[in-house]
């Protein structure tokens, strides 16, 4: 259910889900006499509450560009539809509570840092007193020094500098649904983590974060849920708990007991030295009480259960073999 007040267009807008996508398919026609056919998306669903971070994982050519110029409106799907805070994609205010950052972005060369922020912020109309500050404030979140953003030349900045300012850019509007395309790649880890942060920040304030990444760890670290596309399909979603399962099961090292003894309970069991080490899918107080009860005693338990990147790896296997 969607409400529209009649204000300033940042403050329009009262919808109960940031992004809302139904059956989105959009097959490119190439070649000379357009008589090619490319299928990059296939009936994509996905319904993003406000505030949310969702993060999209796919292989290169999986579609995650497409679909994100879809709701930006930047493409037209062949088939389907949706709304970017309760409006239709495209709509020019949505546009406005929008930030967005393209993958391989080309900015005016002979500008500098300053004046690419400075016109961009003008394009969305915000007031040059409050683009002033804003221009400082958002150097200052991304890590570029105001006097070379002022004085260099964008020719003249490193791939991480472009996509720094190209983050910076992308917040200049102040949006509600900021849409990043590959925001780590270029990065150093410093520049990373510095991205990780911000998107962080950005989940801090409420605002929805949409993006597109080759990078596991940083999905897995930042994200509410998480889409994976492959071929142009959705073959999984969820939360990180939801895909990786939240059944237990525990790596344990320790010394002490015999083989026969720690056999029942663990799996994979192997000795070195005077070491063992086994994985416990049971009960860990119970186990505990147990190694006890045997002059055993753990020295090291970790949580074990799949790591995003081995079950990416699964779902890209099992949706080539349904080929
Ligand atoms: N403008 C276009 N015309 C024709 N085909 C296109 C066009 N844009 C994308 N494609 C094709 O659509 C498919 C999906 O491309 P897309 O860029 O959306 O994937 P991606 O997952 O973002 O890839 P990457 O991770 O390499 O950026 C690819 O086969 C690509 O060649």
């Amino acid at each position: 259910m969607v409400e529209v007040l009649t204000s300033e267009p940042q403050q329009q807008i009262i919808a109960s889900n940031a992004i809302v996508a139904s059956g989105l398919s959009k097959t490119y026609r190439t070649g000379f006499w357009l008589n090619q056919k490319i299928s990059s998306l296939q009936d994509f669903s996905l319904t993003i509450r406000k505030g949310e971070t969702f993060g999209v994982l796919g292989p290169n050519g999986a579609g995650k560009t497409t679909l994100l110029k879809i709701l930006l409106g930047i493409v037209q799907p062949t088939s389907g539809t949706g709304e970017i805070l309760g409006y239709p994609l495209g709509d020019r205010t949505a546009k406005q509570s929008i930030g967005y950052l393209p993958e391989n972005a080309y900015y005016y060369d002979y500008l500098t840092g300053w004046e690419l922020l400075d016109f961009i912020g003008s394009l969305f109309g915000v007031a040059p007193s409050l683009r002033r500050q804003r221009i400082a404030d958002l150097l200052d979140l991304v890590g570029l020094s105001q006097s070379v953003a002022r004085k260099k030349q964008l020719r003249q900045y490193s791939k991480g500098m472009v996509q720094r300012i190209g983050v910076a850019q992308a917040l200049i509007n102040d949006p509600e649904v900021v849409f990043l395309d590959e925001p780590m790649s270029g990065l150093d880890p410093v520049g990373r983590y510095q991205v990780r942060e911000i998107i962080l920040m950005l989940k801090n304030q409420g605002k929805t974060v949409f993006f597109n990444s080759h990078i596991l760890s940083d999905v897995e670290l930042i994200c509410d849920r998480i889409g994976i596309l492959n071929k142009g399909e959705l073959v999984a979603m969820g939360t990180l708990n939801e895909l990786l399962g939240t059944e237990q099961s525990y790596q344990v090292s320790g010394h002490g007991g015999t083989e026969l003894e720690l056999q029942p309970w663990l799996q994979h069991l192997i000795f070195q030295n005077d070491t063992w080490h086994g994985q416990l899918a049971k009960d860990l107080p119970e186990f505990l009480t147990y190694i006890a009860s045997i002059g055993a005693k753990a020295i090291a338990i970790e949580l074990a259960r799949q790591t995003l990147e081995e079950f990416f790896i699964d779902q890209i296997k099992a949706s080539r073999h349904k080929d």
